[in-house]
């Protein structure tokens, strides 16, 4: 009982910031992405009678401790939702995502896992239900079950079902492109989780930026269908700083922004201004992702490197949605 699937890792242009529930991850409010195409996990699962528990290897590397754990809790989920019995899985992952990246990796790792296992297990899951499946495991995961634009509808029932993802234009629809500033200096990280859940509970600004959402996804989903480069990115560039705006007011207040964040912020303005389009959105961590048009790749690649702090700049293009191997 063996399977191998790939998935590739997205970035929300509207942001999910926040659970109405811990457990189920459920999310205050819809949420847009666009699969790339440069980043992506190919996992395979072999459930094996016999096996005393659950391994996991993550390029090649046999991985203990959390990373272990993460996989085998929702291995667990799988066995108990699907009624599977106790048997085991060893678990081989091939990252393409440079980890340093800042790239959401659980995104394309939860959902290449959630693949494969239930592929392995002889379960034909149909999208809506792998990506319901998915979204257990990581939120924003449950998105990478497609490829191109991608809204993961917050649904309204207490028990999820309502809650996965829909895909809103194929990845061929419309070629941008998303440039990864990867910057070297780092910082200790609030994860995505704790950050969100710190926000929800003690920030001030927070309803404002739920009742923002929906105007944000009405309109960049027009820009989506009309292939408007300036409406898609300016609604994308104000949704993300939204976002982080919410955390200046949490407590203890904090910002994912480093120097070098705000000088790439400072540059996209920039190239703008010059009569480059490009705009950028930020997740939990420093890394800033660049929106740009292909014409322009030359241009936005060169003027990301030369940016004092910047390690690397990685190019993408939209990416499809999961593959079986
Ligand atoms: O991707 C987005 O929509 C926005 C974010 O990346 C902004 F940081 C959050 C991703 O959160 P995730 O890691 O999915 O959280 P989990 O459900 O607690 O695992």
């Amino acid at each position: 009982m063996k399977a191998t699937a790939k998935a590739h890792t997205n970035i929300a242009l509207i942001k999910y910031w926040g659970k109405r529930d811990e457990s189920l991850i459920l999310p205050m409010n819809n949420s847009l992405s666009l699969t790339l195409d440069g980043f992506h996990t190919t996992t395979t699962v072999e459930f094996q009678e016999g096996l005393e528990k659950d391994t996991f290897s993550l390029n090649s590397v046999g991985a203990e401790g959390v990373e272990l754990e993460r996989v085998s809790v929702f291995l667990d989920l799988i066995r108990s939702q699907y009624d599977i019995g106790p048997i085991h899985a060893q678990v081989q992952s091939t990252n393409t995502v440079p980890t340093a990246a800042g790239f959401a990796s659980s995104a394309s790792g939860f959902a290449a896992l959630a693949a494969a296992a239930t592929r392995a297990l002889g379960l034909e899951l149909d999208d809506t239900e792998l990506s319901r499946l998915t979204r257990q495991g990581s939120g924003s995961a449950c998105r990478s079950v497609y490829g191109g634009f991608v809204e993961w509808q917050m649904g309204e029932r207490a028990d999820g079902m309502d809650s996965y993802a829909v895909q809103v234009a194929p990845a061929n629809y419309w070629d941008v492109r998303m440039a990864g500033v990867v910057l070297s200096d780092k910082m200790k990280k609030v994860s995505s989780r704790e950050g969100m859940k710190r926000t929800v509970d003690t920030s001030p600004f927070y309803n404002a930026w739920v009742d923002s959402i929906a105007p944000d996804l009405a309109g960049i989903k027009d820009g989506i269908r009309e292939q408007n480069f300036e409406k898609v990115g300016e609604i994308a560039e104000a949704n993300c700083l939204k976002m982080h705006a919410t955390t200046l007011g949490a407590v203890p207040p904090f910002t994912y922004w480093l120097d070098s964040t705000m000088a790439v912020m400072q540059t996209v303005r920039s190239m703008r201004d010059a009569g480059v389009p490009a705009y950028f959105t930020i997740d939990a961590g420093p890394n800033v992702k660049v929106l740009y048009l292909p014409e322009n790749e030359e241009a936005v690649h060169t003027t990301l490197r030369n940016i004092p702090g910047v390690a690397d700049v990685i190019l993408s293009r939209t990416g499809q949605g999961i593959t079986y191997l």
